[in-house]
Protein backbone atom coordinates (compact mmCIF):
# COMPACT_ATOMS: atom_id res chain seq x y z
CA UNK A 1 0.00 0.00 0.00
CA UNK A 2 3.11 2.16 0.49
CA UNK A 3 3.70 2.35 -2.72
CA UNK A 4 0.21 3.04 -4.12
CA UNK A 5 0.78 5.71 -1.43
CA UNK A 6 3.55 7.00 -3.12
CA UNK A 7 2.44 6.73 -6.97
CA UNK A 8 -1.45 8.85 -5.99
CA UNK A 9 0.61 11.16 -3.95
CA UNK A 10 -1.79 14.16 -4.28
CA UNK A 11 -4.72 12.58 -4.73
CA UNK A 12 -8.04 14.76 -5.85
CA UNK A 13 -11.09 14.29 -4.91
CA UNK A 14 -13.61 16.83 -6.83
CA UNK A 15 -16.81 16.20 -4.63
CA UNK A 16 -17.61 14.49 -1.02
CA UNK A 17 -20.91 13.62 -1.28
CA UNK A 18 -22.42 10.05 -0.25
CA UNK A 19 -20.44 8.50 -2.79
CA UNK A 20 -17.19 10.40 -2.76
CA UNK A 21 -17.37 10.38 1.12
CA UNK A 22 -17.97 6.61 0.42
CA UNK A 23 -14.33 6.02 -1.73
CA UNK A 24 -12.37 8.09 0.57
CA UNK A 25 -13.45 6.68 3.62
CA UNK A 26 -12.48 3.28 2.18
CA UNK A 27 -9.49 4.43 0.76
CA UNK A 28 -8.27 5.72 4.22
CA UNK A 29 -9.55 2.49 5.93
CA UNK A 30 -8.00 0.22 3.44
CA UNK A 31 -4.11 1.81 3.40
CA UNK A 32 -4.39 5.12 1.76
CA UNK A 33 -2.90 7.94 4.02
CA UNK A 34 -4.72 11.29 4.55
CA UNK A 35 -1.55 13.23 3.69
CA UNK A 36 -1.83 12.14 -0.01
CA UNK A 37 -5.65 13.18 -0.20
CA UNK A 38 -7.39 16.40 -0.85
CA UNK A 39 -11.08 17.23 -1.34
CA UNK A 40 -12.70 20.21 -2.81
CA UNK A 41 -16.27 20.24 -1.94
CA UNK A 42 -17.89 23.95 -1.84
CA UNK A 43 -20.69 22.33 1.01
CA UNK A 44 -17.46 22.58 3.77
CA UNK A 45 -20.45 21.53 6.49
CA UNK A 46 -20.07 18.29 4.60
CA UNK A 47 -16.13 17.25 4.56
CA UNK A 48 -15.64 19.06 8.07
CA UNK A 49 -16.45 15.82 9.80
CA UNK A 50 -13.78 13.57 7.33
CA UNK A 51 -11.44 16.43 7.81
CA UNK A 52 -11.30 16.22 11.66
CA UNK A 53 -11.99 12.21 11.76
CA UNK A 54 -9.30 11.37 9.34
CA UNK A 55 -6.92 14.68 8.60
CA UNK A 56 -7.55 14.85 4.70
CA UNK A 57 -7.41 18.33 3.68
CA UNK A 58 -10.32 20.18 2.34
CA UNK A 59 -11.16 23.34 0.47
CA UNK A 60 -14.13 24.37 -0.94
CA UNK A 61 -12.93 25.33 -4.47
CA UNK A 62 -10.12 24.54 -6.18
CA UNK A 63 -8.80 28.16 -6.16
CA UNK A 64 -8.13 27.87 -2.78
CA UNK A 65 -5.84 24.75 -3.00
CA UNK A 66 -2.28 25.81 -2.76
CA UNK A 67 -0.75 26.73 -6.31
CA UNK A 68 2.10 24.27 -6.55
CA UNK A 69 -0.76 21.39 -5.91
CA UNK A 70 -0.61 18.85 -8.89
CA UNK A 71 -2.76 16.03 -8.87
CA UNK A 72 -1.33 12.67 -10.02
CA UNK A 73 -5.15 11.58 -10.42
CA UNK A 74 -8.40 13.57 -9.74
CA UNK A 75 -10.98 11.56 -9.03
CA UNK A 76 -14.38 13.42 -10.11
CA UNK A 77 -17.32 12.60 -8.00
CA UNK A 78 -19.99 15.27 -8.53
CA UNK A 79 -23.91 14.92 -10.01
CA UNK A 80 -23.82 14.80 -14.00
CA UNK A 81 -25.61 18.25 -13.84
CA UNK A 82 -22.81 19.80 -12.01
CA UNK A 83 -20.30 18.32 -14.10
CA UNK A 84 -19.80 21.34 -16.78
CA UNK A 85 -18.47 23.52 -13.80
CA UNK A 86 -16.56 21.00 -11.93
CA UNK A 87 -14.32 19.99 -15.48
CA UNK A 88 -13.63 23.61 -16.05
CA UNK A 89 -12.05 23.99 -12.31
CA UNK A 90 -9.88 20.97 -12.81
CA UNK A 91 -9.11 21.41 -16.76
CA UNK A 92 -5.59 23.28 -15.99
CA UNK A 93 -4.11 19.99 -14.76
CA UNK A 94 -4.44 18.61 -18.29
CA UNK A 95 -1.35 19.85 -19.14
CA UNK A 96 1.00 18.25 -16.40
CA UNK A 97 -0.49 14.76 -17.41
CA UNK A 98 -2.98 14.19 -14.44
CA UNK A 99 -5.30 11.27 -14.93
CA UNK A 100 -8.49 11.97 -14.68
CA UNK A 101 -11.29 9.41 -12.96
CA UNK A 102 -15.00 10.20 -13.12
CA UNK A 103 -17.50 7.86 -11.16
CA UNK A 104 -20.61 10.18 -12.27
CA UNK A 105 -22.98 8.19 -13.95
CA UNK A 106 -23.95 9.38 -18.07
CA UNK A 107 -20.45 11.66 -18.22
CA UNK A 108 -18.86 9.78 -21.58
CA UNK A 109 -15.43 9.81 -21.75
CA UNK A 110 -15.46 11.54 -25.34
CA UNK A 111 -17.50 14.56 -22.88
CA UNK A 112 -14.15 14.44 -20.98
CA UNK A 113 -11.88 14.37 -24.37
CA UNK A 114 -13.93 17.23 -25.64
CA UNK A 115 -13.33 19.66 -22.52
CA UNK A 116 -10.15 18.25 -21.36
CA UNK A 117 -8.06 16.70 -24.80
CA UNK A 118 -8.07 13.83 -26.61
CA UNK A 119 -4.83 13.23 -25.26
CA UNK A 120 -5.68 12.63 -21.86
CA UNK A 121 -5.44 9.41 -19.55
CA UNK A 122 -9.22 9.15 -18.59
CA UNK A 123 -11.30 6.22 -16.78
CA UNK A 124 -15.27 6.31 -16.76
CA UNK A 125 -15.83 4.23 -13.82
CA UNK A 126 -18.86 3.34 -11.75
CA UNK A 127 -18.13 1.87 -8.06
CA UNK A 128 -20.97 1.12 -5.39
CA UNK A 129 -21.72 2.88 -1.83
CA UNK A 130 -20.08 -0.42 -0.12
CA UNK A 131 -17.03 0.68 -1.48
CA UNK A 132 -16.83 2.81 1.82
CA UNK A 133 -16.54 -0.87 3.69
CA UNK A 134 -13.99 -2.36 1.43
CA UNK A 135 -16.93 -4.31 -0.07
CA UNK A 136 -18.15 -2.20 -3.49
CA UNK A 137 -17.29 -3.62 -6.83
CA UNK A 138 -15.86 -0.97 -9.48
CA UNK A 139 -16.52 -1.18 -13.00
CA UNK A 140 -14.31 1.02 -15.35
CA UNK A 141 -13.67 1.99 -19.04
CA UNK A 142 -10.26 3.55 -20.00
CA UNK A 143 -9.02 5.49 -23.08
CA UNK A 144 -6.57 5.14 -24.86
CA UNK A 145 -4.04 7.03 -23.14
CA UNK A 146 -4.38 4.96 -20.20
CA UNK A 147 -2.24 2.19 -20.55
CA UNK A 148 1.08 0.31 -18.61
CA UNK A 149 1.79 0.87 -15.33
CA UNK A 150 -0.82 3.55 -15.08
CA UNK A 151 -3.35 1.12 -15.89
CA UNK A 152 -2.25 -1.40 -13.56
CA UNK A 153 -1.96 1.48 -10.78
CA UNK A 154 -5.53 2.19 -11.16
CA UNK A 155 -7.04 -1.22 -10.99
CA UNK A 156 -5.21 -1.61 -7.72
CA UNK A 157 -6.61 1.86 -6.77
CA UNK A 158 -10.35 0.70 -6.90
CA UNK A 159 -9.13 -3.00 -5.89
CA UNK A 160 -8.44 -1.14 -2.53
CA UNK A 161 -12.70 -0.62 -1.86
CA UNK A 162 -13.80 -4.16 -3.13
CA UNK A 163 -13.17 -5.78 -5.92
CA UNK A 164 -12.92 -4.14 -9.63
CA UNK A 165 -13.01 -5.24 -13.40
CA UNK A 166 -12.61 -3.50 -16.53
CA UNK A 167 -15.38 -3.73 -19.43
CA UNK A 168 -15.31 -4.67 -22.84
CA UNK A 169 -16.79 -1.70 -23.55
CA UNK A 170 -18.18 2.24 -22.93
CA UNK A 171 -21.59 1.25 -23.22
CA UNK A 172 -21.60 -1.40 -20.78
CA UNK A 173 -21.30 1.08 -18.56
CA UNK A 174 -24.56 1.71 -18.51
CA UNK A 175 -25.87 -1.22 -17.27
CA UNK A 176 -23.56 -1.47 -14.58
CA UNK A 177 -24.63 1.62 -13.27
CA UNK A 178 -28.12 0.19 -12.95
CA UNK A 179 -26.88 -3.06 -11.81
CA UNK A 180 -24.07 -2.62 -9.37
CA UNK A 181 -23.94 1.38 -8.58
CA UNK A 182 -27.52 0.96 -7.59
CA UNK A 183 -27.41 -2.48 -6.26
CA UNK A 184 -26.98 -1.86 -2.86
CA UNK A 185 -30.37 0.21 -2.99
CA UNK A 186 -32.49 -2.57 -4.20
CA UNK A 187 -31.01 -4.53 -1.38
CA UNK A 188 -31.96 -2.00 1.28
CA UNK A 189 -35.12 -2.06 -0.42
CA UNK A 190 -35.94 -5.81 -0.14
CA UNK A 191 -35.02 -5.71 3.51
CA UNK A 192 -37.90 -2.78 3.70
CA UNK A 193 -40.48 -4.78 1.55
CA UNK A 194 -39.55 -8.01 3.85
CA UNK A 195 -40.18 -6.08 7.02
CA UNK A 196 -43.34 -4.44 5.75
CA UNK A 197 -44.34 -8.19 4.04
CA UNK A 198 -43.74 -9.64 7.83
CA UNK A 199 -46.02 -6.85 9.49
CA UNK A 200 -48.69 -7.32 7.59
CA UNK A 201 -47.93 -11.05 8.47
CA UNK A 202 -48.69 -10.60 11.82
CA UNK A 203 -45.04 -9.93 13.39
CA UNK A 204 -44.61 -6.26 15.54
CA UNK A 205 -42.54 -3.39 13.69
CA UNK A 206 -39.46 -3.94 15.11
CA UNK A 207 -39.07 -7.45 15.05
CA UNK A 208 -39.84 -7.63 11.28
CA UNK A 209 -37.16 -5.24 10.98
CA UNK A 210 -34.49 -6.83 13.14
CA UNK A 211 -35.49 -10.31 11.10
CA UNK A 212 -35.37 -8.66 8.00
CA UNK A 213 -32.12 -6.95 8.34
CA UNK A 214 -30.41 -10.12 10.25
CA UNK A 215 -31.85 -12.31 7.11
CA UNK A 216 -30.03 -10.38 4.67
CA UNK A 217 -26.68 -9.89 6.59
CA UNK A 218 -26.69 -13.83 7.58
CA UNK A 219 -27.13 -14.73 3.38
CA UNK A 220 -24.78 -12.29 2.42
CA UNK A 221 -22.43 -14.17 4.99
CA UNK A 222 -23.04 -17.31 3.41
CA UNK A 223 -21.95 -16.21 0.07
CA UNK A 224 -18.71 -14.17 1.08
CA UNK A 225 -17.93 -17.93 3.14
CA UNK A 226 -18.89 -20.04 0.11
CA UNK A 227 -18.42 -18.15 -3.24
CA UNK A 228 -17.80 -21.25 -5.31
CA UNK A 229 -21.22 -22.03 -3.87
CA UNK A 230 -23.94 -21.60 -6.86
CA UNK A 231 -26.55 -19.17 -5.55
CA UNK A 232 -28.99 -20.74 -6.62
CA UNK A 233 -27.74 -23.88 -4.69
CA UNK A 234 -28.05 -21.66 -2.10
CA UNK A 235 -31.69 -20.88 -2.21
CA UNK A 236 -32.39 -24.59 -2.75
CA UNK A 237 -30.40 -25.43 0.65
CA UNK A 238 -33.14 -23.69 1.80
CA UNK A 239 -36.14 -24.56 -0.03
CA UNK A 240 -37.31 -27.71 1.83
CA UNK A 241 -39.72 -30.19 -0.59
CA UNK A 242 -43.18 -29.47 -0.09
CA UNK A 243 -42.53 -26.70 2.36
CA UNK A 244 -42.68 -22.91 2.82
CA UNK A 245 -40.22 -21.47 1.10
CA UNK A 246 -41.24 -23.51 -2.04
CA UNK A 247 -44.76 -21.71 -1.53
CA UNK A 248 -43.12 -18.07 -1.89
CA UNK A 249 -40.88 -18.98 -4.00
CA UNK A 250 -44.04 -19.71 -6.37
CA UNK A 251 -45.22 -15.87 -6.50
CA UNK A 252 -41.58 -14.72 -6.56
CA UNK A 253 -40.82 -16.96 -9.35
CA UNK A 254 -43.64 -16.44 -11.52
CA UNK A 255 -42.54 -15.61 -15.24
CA UNK A 256 -44.96 -13.14 -15.22
CA UNK A 257 -45.59 -11.66 -11.98
CA UNK A 258 -42.65 -12.59 -10.07
CA UNK A 259 -39.56 -10.52 -9.99
CA UNK A 260 -37.93 -11.11 -12.99
CA UNK A 261 -39.93 -9.32 -14.87
CA UNK A 262 -39.80 -6.31 -12.10
CA UNK A 263 -36.00 -6.17 -12.39
CA UNK A 264 -36.15 -6.40 -16.00
CA UNK A 265 -37.95 -3.48 -16.14
CA UNK A 266 -36.22 -1.52 -12.89
CA UNK A 267 -32.51 -2.00 -14.55
CA UNK A 268 -33.73 -1.45 -18.21
CA UNK A 269 -35.42 1.52 -16.75
CA UNK A 270 -32.33 2.74 -15.04
CA UNK A 271 -29.98 2.59 -17.65
CA UNK A 272 -32.30 4.01 -20.32
CA UNK A 273 -31.90 7.14 -17.87
CA UNK A 274 -28.03 6.81 -17.77
CA UNK A 275 -28.42 6.86 -21.35
CA UNK A 276 -30.86 9.73 -21.29
CA UNK A 277 -28.71 11.73 -18.83
CA UNK A 278 -25.46 11.27 -21.28
CA UNK A 279 -22.95 14.46 -21.90
N1 LIG B 1 -24.55 7.68 -4.53
C1 LIG B 1 -24.07 6.57 -5.06
O1 LIG B 1 -24.19 5.47 -4.49
C2 LIG B 1 -23.31 6.61 -6.36
C3 LIG B 1 -23.18 7.78 -7.09
N2 LIG B 1 -22.45 7.79 -8.26
C4 LIG B 1 -22.26 9.04 -9.01
O2 LIG B 1 -21.49 9.91 -8.19
C5 LIG B 1 -21.87 11.26 -8.40
C6 LIG B 1 -22.18 11.91 -7.07
O3 LIG B 1 -23.28 11.27 -6.49
P1 LIG B 1 -23.65 11.48 -4.94
O4 LIG B 1 -22.42 11.38 -4.12
O5 LIG B 1 -24.77 10.57 -4.69
O6 LIG B 1 -24.15 13.01 -4.99
P2 LIG B 1 -24.08 14.09 -3.82
O7 LIG B 1 -24.97 15.20 -4.24
O8 LIG B 1 -24.28 13.43 -2.50
O9 LIG B 1 -22.55 14.59 -3.86
C7 LIG B 1 -22.03 15.48 -4.81
C8 LIG B 1 -21.17 16.47 -4.05
O10 LIG B 1 -20.47 17.27 -5.01
C9 LIG B 1 -20.53 18.61 -4.57
N3 LIG B 1 -20.29 19.51 -5.70
C10 LIG B 1 -21.18 20.10 -6.53
N4 LIG B 1 -20.53 20.87 -7.42
C11 LIG B 1 -19.21 20.77 -7.16
C12 LIG B 1 -18.03 21.33 -7.74
N5 LIG B 1 -18.08 22.15 -8.79
N6 LIG B 1 -16.83 21.03 -7.21
C13 LIG B 1 -16.74 20.19 -6.15
N7 LIG B 1 -17.82 19.61 -5.56
C14 LIG B 1 -19.05 19.90 -6.07
C15 LIG B 1 -21.91 18.73 -3.98
O11 LIG B 1 -22.03 19.89 -3.17
P3 LIG B 1 -23.50 20.54 -3.01
O12 LIG B 1 -24.31 19.56 -2.22
O13 LIG B 1 -23.23 21.82 -2.29
O14 LIG B 1 -24.01 20.71 -4.42
C16 LIG B 1 -21.99 17.43 -3.18
O15 LIG B 1 -21.40 17.55 -1.90
C17 LIG B 1 -23.04 11.23 -9.36
O16 LIG B 1 -22.58 11.58 -10.64
C18 LIG B 1 -23.53 9.79 -9.34
O17 LIG B 1 -23.98 9.41 -10.61
C19 LIG B 1 -21.81 6.67 -8.71
C20 LIG B 1 -21.92 5.49 -8.03
C21 LIG B 1 -22.70 5.34 -6.84
O1 LIG C 1 -28.71 6.98 -8.69
C1 LIG C 1 -27.75 7.38 -9.36
O2 LIG C 1 -27.92 8.04 -10.39
C2 LIG C 1 -26.35 7.02 -8.92
C3 LIG C 1 -25.66 6.16 -9.93
C4 LIG C 1 -25.56 4.82 -9.31
C5 LIG C 1 -25.98 5.01 -7.94
N1 LIG C 1 -26.38 6.22 -7.73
Amino acid sequence: MYSLNKIFNPLLLIGCGKIGKALVIGWLENGLEADSIHIVDPNIQNTKAISQQYGVKIYDQVEAMPQHLVPIIVVIAVKPQMMNKAIVSVSRFSHFGTCFLSIAASSTISYFENKLGNTVPIVRAMPNIASAVGHGITAYFANCNVVGDQKIHIHQLLETIGEAIEVDNEEQINAVTALSGGGPAYVFLLIETLAKAGIKSGLPEKVAMKLARTTVIGSCELLTRYPSQEVSQLRLNVTSQGGTTAEALKVLMDDHTGIQPIFNAALAAATERSKALTC
